[in-house]
């Protein structure tokens, strides 16, 4: 592999018959993911313990609710997979993407990945003072480029982008969407073999689309894998080979895109209709016609393991 770091370990045996199938580049195994919020909720109020309610009452705190945004994901993503996760707010997506980046520790199961991920979010830090053109210079950097590598790149970071003269002024003078191009541009630059994409590609126009698709088309030739979160499932029927439909943190659906994309958003449209006993019906047969994956992986030795990739719970060893 070209570049790993030491949150994320090659991947050992996969089991699984590598000379049939492109290479794994990602495996994520029953990840379960929970927050710890404050909630007004009467229940959770209810809910507490009688020494929780006398120690939230003296520090003036509210009681604590339990979030499980996702519950026992697993999937297996291989060279050349270009993955859109379409699903409702809240369904768990962008923890989804964390996950596999290796920003967040799951509570339970773990992921792998061959080469270090790289997250694209639309909220991607960059500084608003410099200039676009020095923020794709420390952008590049930041992903682990040389500044020599950064210099044979930067032209071709700024014509991705095309935000044309803009790449000479301070980046807090650009639209969200201009700012959103940059990023990718940037992100796309290292050629990182696993890019994740938070919702990018919605914020930019007719020309940047096509850019960005050519470069997503890329990066999957040299045998990396994409996923892309977005709410518009029509871009991901247009832009990926593959789909994941996540519902309420669970995998309803996960097979090709346009079979995904056109059950998840006539099912969208249901709900959107208050047609709720048919949304419930689709929602059921998706699951029914969902193929359930099992991730049959051996852990890592702890030496190299990464800690945030791997749940505190229910760790397998050889
Ligand atoms: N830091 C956090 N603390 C508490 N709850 C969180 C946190 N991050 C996410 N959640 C909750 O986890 C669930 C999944 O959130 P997530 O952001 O992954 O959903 P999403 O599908 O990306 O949503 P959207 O489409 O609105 O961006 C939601 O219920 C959300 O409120």
């Amino acid at each position: 592999m070209a570049r790993r770091s030491d949150r994320t370990p090659a991947i050992p045996d996969l089991g699984i018959e590598q000379d049939e199938a492109p290479q794994v580049q990602v495996a994520v195994s029953d990840v379960h993911v929970r927050y710890q919020t404050p909630s007004s909720d009467s229940a959770d109020r209810a809910a507490q313990t009688r020494g929780q309610r006398i120690r939230n009452r003296l520090l003036g705190q509210q009681p604590m609710a339990t979030v499980r945004a996702l519950k026992g994901v697993s999937l297996v993503a291989r060279a050349g997979d270009a993955i859109g996760i379409v699903g409702l707010n809240g369904s768990g997506k962008s923890t989804l993407l964390r996950i596999v980046a290796g920003l967040e520790r799951p509570a339970r199961g773990f992921v792998m990945a061959k080469s270090m991920p790289v997250l694209l979010g639309v909220n991607a830090a960059m500084v608003p003072d410099l200039s676009g053109r020095e923020n794709i210079r420390l952008g590049c950097l930041a992903m682990g480029m040389t500044p020599e590598q950064v210099a044979d790149a930067i032209e071709d970071v700024v014509e991705v982008s095309g935000i044309g003269k803009a790449v000479h002024h301070p980046m807090k003078t650009y639209s969200s969407g201009m700012a959103a191009r940059l990023k990718f541009a940037i992100a796309a630059a290292s050629k990182p073999e696993v890019l994740l994409i938070d919702e990018a590609l919605a914020t930019g126009d007719a020309a940047f689309k096509e850019r960005s698709e050519e470069r997503m088309q890329q990066l999957r030739e040299n045998a990396g894998c994409v996923f892309l979160v977005s709410h518009a499932a029509k871009t991901v029927e247009e832009t990926c080979s593959r789909a994941i439909w996540l519902h309420q943190g669970r995998v309803v659906m996960d097979g090709p895109a346009y079979d995904v994309a056109q059950k998840y958003r006539w099912w969208a449209w249901n709900l959107a209709k208050d047609e709720t006993t048919r949304a419930a019906s689709l929602l059921e047969d998706a699951i029914r016609e969902g193929v359930d994956t099992v991730v049959d992986i051996q852990q890592p030795g702890t030496t190299n393991a990464p800690r945030h990739a791997i749940g505190t719970r229910r760790m397998r060893r050889k």
